[in-house]
């Protein structure tokens, strides 16, 4: 059905999970929500992205509570890079970027995202760990990389479903939660909320 009525509401700016939750067939309104997403000192990696994509749910539902929109599940995620005890996030500039790929060059890292339902009140999590091992790369192909724009946007400064996929010798998880929403996770929380995958 094409103007199927919307089931939840995705809580993001992020075209990535736009696309991955249209993968899954669930008709959805998207909010973007304005959070801070500084880590906290002392926080672990996992409890750093479980926070902020339950604040992301959080706030979507206020904003659905607020503006009596209708009481649909909100669905949010958040995405970090993992280099040894290292966070990564969204580069700020070309410079950063460089320099997180520079880091990354023929290492392994773990992507790790958090996917939060909210709905009636209630909130549930659930994580997903992916470990990627990127080949060596020339400063040259890091240079050209960054100067595609790509990076910019993305945890670690690249996009496993663009052209960073020629880095990528290996990964051993989840790919749609490498690219910012594990689409497994995703399933089961909604199904546990009653929404099968059509
Ligand atoms: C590692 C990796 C990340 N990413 C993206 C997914 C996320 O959009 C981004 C991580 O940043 P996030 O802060 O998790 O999300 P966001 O700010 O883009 O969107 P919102 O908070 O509104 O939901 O990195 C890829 O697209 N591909 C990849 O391979």
């Amino acid at each position: 059905m094409k103007h199927a009525a919307p089931l939840i509401y995705l809580a993001s700016q992020s075209p990535r999970r736009r696309a991955l939750l249209r993968q899954l067939g669930i008709p959805h309104r998207v909010l973007v929500p304005d959070v801070n997403e500084a880590p906290l000192p002392r926080e672990t990696p996992e409890d750093h992205v479980r926070r902020l994509a339950r604040i992301k749910a959080e706030v979507g539902a206020m904003r659905v509570l607020k503006r009596r929109w209708p009481p649909l599940p909100v669905l949010a995620a958040d995405t970090v890079v993992v280099l040894g005890r290292t966070l990564l996030g969204k580069p700020v500039d070309a410079a950063e970027a460089a320099a997180m790929l520079a880091r990354l060059s023929g290492r392994r890292h773990r992507v790790l995202t958090a996917v939060a339902l909210a709905f009636q009140g209630k909130l549930q999590l659930a994580l997903s760990d992916t470990q990627v091992v990127f080949r060596r790369l020339a400063a040259s192909e890091i240079e050209a990389y960054v100067a595609s724009g790509e990076p910019l946007d993305k945890a670690g400064g690249y996009g496993i479903q663009g052209r960073a996929a020629a880095f990528v010798r290996r990964i051993e998880g989840s790919y749609s939660g490498v690219m910012g929403l594990p689409l497994f996770e995703t399933a089961e929380l909604l199904r546990k909320i009653g929404i099968r995958i059509p």
